[in-house]
């Protein structure tokens, strides 16, 4: 049986000849984006039990790397601590690899992509696995919120990572702005993005990401 990439990949060049690629194996690619502490990652739980996601965050693919002391562990380390973006090869591979395990069609890929060169790089390896057609998430997530509060949700995190103290969150915020808000305004403009309002209790706010997926789930 084809795996979910091959069904990935033959799905879009079945779509680009006019054949429409079986129901239960077209590829469902969500890009969840916001600054550091907006939500993603909470809220991706909740999508993950309401509607069946496989989740990847291109965060933990990285902490993972640095745990597993592979061989880009150090420059990933190091580039984290400094609020900045890792090189696109390196992340773009590491989720190509969970996509390629995965028996899931359906995708929430959290915090990615954060430039312009994580986009391009995502869309070149999907039109370079087969013909030259690039490829669109179906939906673009869009967590909007304060930096104040991102900033205190951040410094209460607690979960030992190396980049929540108040340096390297002011470097994250700077990055976010120069480089992930022109990613946000790219889809926007697709007209793929959706805006949250990331601010209130985590259920307040699922409550305006349940009718995203809830309107695909009936379009089916
Ligand atoms: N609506 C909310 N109100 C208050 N705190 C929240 C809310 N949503 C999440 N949090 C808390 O804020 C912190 C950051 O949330 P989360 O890790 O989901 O953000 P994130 O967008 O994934 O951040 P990062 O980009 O740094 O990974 C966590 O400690 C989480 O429990
Ligand atoms: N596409 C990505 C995603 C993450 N990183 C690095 C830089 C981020 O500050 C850090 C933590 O990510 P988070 O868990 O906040 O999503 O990981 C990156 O370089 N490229
Ligand atoms: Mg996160």
């Amino acid at each position: 049986r084809l795996n979910t990439w091959e069904s990935l990949t033959t799905g879009i060049a079945q779509q680009a000849k006019g054949v429409i690629a079986p129901k239960e194996k077209t590829p469902f690619i969500t890009f969840v984006l916001g600054g550091p502490g907006s939500g993603k990652g909470t809220q991706c739980i909740k999508i993950v039990e309401t509607f069946g996601f496989a989740h990847l965050s291109a965060g933990d693919l990285l902490r993972r790397e640095i745990a597993s002391k592979s061989a880009d562990g150090a420059m990933i380390l190091n580039t984290i601590k400094e609020g900045k973006i890792v090189p696109s090869q390196v992340t773009v591979k590491l989720i190509q690899k969970e996509m390629e395990l995965s028996d899931n069609h359906k995708f929430l890929i959290d915090g990615f992509p954060r430039t312009e060169e994580n986009r391009v790089s995502f869309e070149q390896i999907l039109s370079e696995w087969q013909s030259q057609i690039g490829v669109e998430p179906n939906v673009v997530l869009f967590f909007d919120c304060p930096e104040e509060e991102m900033v205190k949700r951040v410094l209460n995190r607690n979960e030992g990572r190396v980049d929540d103290n108040l340096e390297t969150i002011k470097k994250r915020l700077t990055v976010f702005q120069a480089l992930s808000l022109p990613v946000i305004n790219y889809y926007s403009e697709k007209g793929k993005l959706y805006t949250i309002k990331a601010i209130g209790t985590e259920d307040e706010i699922f409550e305006q990401v349940r009718p995203i997926f809830a309107a695909f789930e009936t379009v089916g």
